[in-house]
């Protein structure tokens, strides 16, 4: 099923800051891509842990809010990474997050984070809660 063109736009401040840009969205999988752009990139030169980190953490946090009603809301509340091979400078990283658990009350999304060049950089596993009764 294609993705809404709003859907893919409307995304928070955060995710424009790191230039993560949405490719699809569905229930079960959400897939995005990002630059290891110059303000991203750690000491060694290479994309921060940080940033890959939160590329993953925004993509895992979608597809748990592709399974929400409207007057719910969700958080990561545990996350795993494995960091398996450094991102270089000017990279562009590709995210697959899939649901692994769709539970009520909880979800689990796995992110695997891959360089241009096809090899596995990160996987990024994490539990998302569901809030029914969310204050922000
Ligand atoms: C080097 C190692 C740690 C261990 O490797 P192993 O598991 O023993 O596996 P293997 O030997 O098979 O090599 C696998 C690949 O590694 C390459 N390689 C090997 N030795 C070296 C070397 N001395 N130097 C450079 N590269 C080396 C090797 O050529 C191969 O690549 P290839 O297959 O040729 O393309 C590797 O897993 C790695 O670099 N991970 C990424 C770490 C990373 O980027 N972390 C995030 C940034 S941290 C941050 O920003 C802080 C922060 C974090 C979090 C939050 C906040 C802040």
């Amino acid at each position: 099923m294609p993705t809404d063109p709003a859907l893919l736009d409307d995304q928070p401040p955060f995710c424009h800051h790191l230039g993560l840009r949405i490719l699809s969205a569905q229930a079960d999988r959400v897939e995005g891509e990002m630059i290891a752009s110059a303000q991203l990139i750690n000491r060694n030169g290479t994309l921060h842990g940080g940033a890959i980190m939160a590329m993953a953490d925004h993509l895992g946090g979608m597809g748990a809010q592709m399974n929400i009603g409207p007057t719910e809301s969700t958080t990561t509340v545990e996350s795993k990474t494995n960091f398996f091979r450094a991102i270089p400078a000017g990279d562009l990283v590709h995210g697959l997050s899939v649901r692994l658990h769709g539970g009520r009350q909880t979800m689990v999304w796995q992110t695997t984070l891959t360089r241009s060049d096809g090899k596995m950089a990160a996987m990024v596993t994490q539990t998302q809660i569901v809030l029914r009764d969310p204050r922000f």
